[in-house]
């Protein structure tokens, strides 16, 4: 397992109630389980993504994590738009699970007699190519997570045969593995983020990432453009960006974004500032540590020292100074 979980910098130190998707045995409860301290800490399993995030925004814990992009699959739509829309959550950190799958049964069986998997939309996305070319017009019966998937299994909740899920949830609920290794691309990684109520925001660490949620105008050419600039000019690489539908009709979206760097770092904030003149419904969603601690390379330019350095000589001019 890859993350941030050995570093004391990058503990919640409030949060010692978490909500996770659950029930117990999600990929989503071993990545919260990446966190300091979350072992020991009281787990609320939720049913799904916004109401792990509702009981978050209720005080009813401190902190929830929740999937938000897969390597293969790309954004869990759930939680961008929650976390984009809800005015009161903020990402404090993030982790990394690896991600593969098992084909589960209660008993065993050949895999002609599955006639119908369950298991997590997103788990189904990445097994899809194995199912079609292992099971015979099977059927995908969606649950609300791989685990809540091997439980209905287990109790013959369900009409399908098989759960998609984690090797290790088929192991502590004794089910049979009929295949192993089923995802379609191996490798494949989830990002999960951990959510609390807005708050101060997480130390810098020189390797950090910056959420935002930003509406474009509509009626402006070369508005997405403008908004890259700002990003650019200040060496800010960005390392997802995706448009969403508002929600508010035909043609209107948002566009979410992570970026690398804190916005406690000058290129960061002004790059922000630049972008709230264009577009001032702009939200900050949190900085917080990358779970992969790959720090940003920083060019001289656009280093904190540059803007101060800018900033004083600017200073200086406006206040009479005899060099300019
Ligand atoms: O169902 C689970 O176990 C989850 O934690 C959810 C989830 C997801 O939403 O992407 C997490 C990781 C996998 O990519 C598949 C499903």
């Amino acid at each position: 397992m890859t993350g941030d979980a050995t570093d004391p910098r990058h503990r919640p130190a409030h949060a010692a109630r978490y909500a996770y998707l659950g029930p117990s045995g999600t990929f989503t409860e071993a990545a919260l389980l990446q966190v300091p301290g979350a072992a020991e800490a009281e787990r609320l399993p939720a049913s799904s993504v916004p109401a792990a995030l509702s009981m978050v925004e209720r005080g009813e814990v401190d902190a929830a994590m929740v999937p938000i992009e897969n390597s293969v699959e790309g954004g869990v739509t759930a939680t961008l738009d929650a976390v984009s829309v809800a005015h009161r959550l903020h990402i404090v950190a993030e982790s990394l699970v690896p991600i593969s799958f098992v084909l589960a049964a209660a008993a065993p069986m050949p895999l002609e007699g599955v006639r119908a998997v369950t298991t997590h939309t997103h788990a189904w996305a990445q097994v899809r190519g194995w199912a079609e070319g292992h099971l015979d017009d099977v059927e995908f019966l969606p649950s609300s997570s791989t685990a809540a998937a091997a439980g209905e299994i287990l109790r013959g909740e369900t009409s399908a045969q098989a759960a998609v899920c984690s090797p290790l949830v088929a192991e502590q609920l004794g089910l049979h593995v009929l295949a192993e290794g089923i995802e379609d691309v191996s490798g494949a990684v989830t990002r999960f983020v951990l959510v609390s109520r807005p708050g101060p925001v997480p130390e810098m660490t020189g390797a950090d990432k910056t959420t935002l949620m930003i509406p474009l105008p509509q009626d402006r050419a070369g508005a997405l453009m403008e908004l890259l600039e700002q990003f650019s000019t200040r060496g800010v690489n960005l390392c997802r960006i995706e448009s969403r539908p508002t929600g508010g009709g035909l043609g209107q979206y948002f566009f979410s974004i992570d970026l690398e760097g804190h916005v406690a770092e000058s290129r960061v904030a002004e790059a922000l500032a630049g972008v709230h003149r264009s577009a001032p419904g702009i939200r900050f969603l949190g900085s917080y540590p990358r779970a992969d601690r790959r720090s940003q390379h920083v060019t001289d330019d656009v280093s904190d020292a540059a803007f101060a350095a800018a900033e004083q000589w600017i200073g200086g001019i406006v206040g009479g100074a005899s060099e300019r």
